[in-house]
């Protein structure tokens, strides 16, 4: 039995081949961001209240009109079928069962529409990096919708692909011989994944003009882009720094979160990922006015671990946790979190 994350990331080490570890571990340049995303969190201290005299607390939130069971989702990671022969498959069973949100990486090698067909019940949202051939990003678009997913994610972070030193000593290039990315299918051919500068805001419009479904702006960092986000029409917004696989000294996204929430206003919700790993992690960025987090490596590092049931695990884990930390808080909803429980002790 794994009792921490920290324990499922050293079961999964031990099973996975070395180079893919690295790829699914490592961060951009001299990974500076990708240690400060967990420092951050270390750095906060909670300020819990007394003898309030609370029941078992309420975890569920709602987002985008869809409920997740806890305000845990599930950030888009890539190739999960490096860690487990079911890939995505597995992935999205445990996120159905765990009643929370699985946002399904425009990079999975298993296509999303067999992801959701494997998963009846799991609420899914769709990555995108938006392509230059808007034909190509409206063929995805579409795919999307028919597999019922609720949102489309929009990675804004990734005008090129962030260099990854543990990549390039491994000269991991490629996926394995059988593998690929699923959803880049185009007739007979495989497309690789465009990462360009030349994506703008316009494009973010385009987008917008040719679907219904909601856009969530993943990777925003700076106050003034989540104001310009808002004035495009966004629906959500989503702090993260990648993981740190991006802009190598970009903030940690808990320490950029404040003013993002400030510059939002409550106009639509903010998420956070990057360097959650625990229920009182969670706390933190909802009290900092996160509506939800999303883990990526963590459910990464469970499916590499024992598969669907290694990524249940994980979340049954934060679940948790959450739970726990609310109750020591005194608090009966993830709803009561506010700033003035989180110090920055110096
Ligand atoms: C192995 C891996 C693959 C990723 N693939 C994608 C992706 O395809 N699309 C995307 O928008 N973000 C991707 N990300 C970034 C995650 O969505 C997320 O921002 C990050 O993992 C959060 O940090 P955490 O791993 O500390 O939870 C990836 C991250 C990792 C670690
Ligand atoms: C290192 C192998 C080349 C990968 C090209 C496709 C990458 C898909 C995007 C995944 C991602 O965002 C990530 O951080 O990794």
């Amino acid at each position: 039995m794994r009792f921490t994350l920290r324990e499922v990331e050293a079961a999964a080490r031990e099973r996975l081949d070395p180079v893919h570890y690295d790829y699914f571990a490592g961060g951009a340049g001299d990974e500076v961001t990708l240690r400060a995303n967990e420092a951050a969190f270390e750095r906060l201290a909670l300020l819990p209240h007394v003898l309030r005299g609370t029941a078992k607390p309420e975890l569920g939130v709602t987002l985008l009109g869809g409920r997740a069971s806890m305000p845990v989702l599930i950030a888009p990671t890539a190739f999960h079928r490096l860690a487990d022969p079911e890939g995505e498959r597995a992935t999205a069973r445990a996120a159905a069962a765990a009643e929370t949100i699985m946002m399904v990486s425009m990079a999975s090698t298993v296509a999303v529409g067999d992801v959701a067909a494997a998963a009846p019940g799991a609420r899914l949202w769709f990555q995108l990096f938006i392509q230059p051939d808007m034909a190509f990003t409206e063929a995805l678009v579409r795919r999307a919708e028919a597999a019922g997913c609720g949102a489309l994610v929009v990675t804004a972070d990734s005008p090129v692909f962030g260099t990854r030193g543990r990549d390039e000593r491994n000269g991991f290039r490629d996926l394995p011989d059988g593998l690929c990315c699923e959803n880049m299918r185009d007739g007979d051919r495989v497309r690789e994944i465009a990462f360009s500068p030349a994506v703008s805001w316009e494009h973010l419009d385009r987008l917008r003009e040719i679907t219904s479904l909601p856009v969530v702006l993943k990777g925003v960092l700076h106050p003034a882009d989540a104001r310009a986000a808002l004035d495009h029409g966004v629906s959500a917004l989503f702090v993260s720094n990648h993981g740190g696989r991006q802009l190598d000294t970009a903030p940690a996204a808990v320490d950029a979160l404040p003013e993002i929430v400030d510059a939002v206003g409550g106009a639509v919700p903010v998420l956070l990922d990057g360097g959650v790993r625990r229920g009182t992690d969670v706390l933190k960025a909802l009290a900092l006015g996160a509506d939800a987090v999303a883990v990526g490596r963590p459910v990464v590092w469970g499916l590499a671990a024992d598969g669907e049931r290694g990524a249940r695990r994980v979340l049954g884990l934060l679940r948790a946790e959450v739970e726990e930390a609310l109750t020591l808080c005194g608090l009966a909803s993830v709803r009561d979190l506010e700033p003035g429980m989180v110090r920055r002790p110096w």
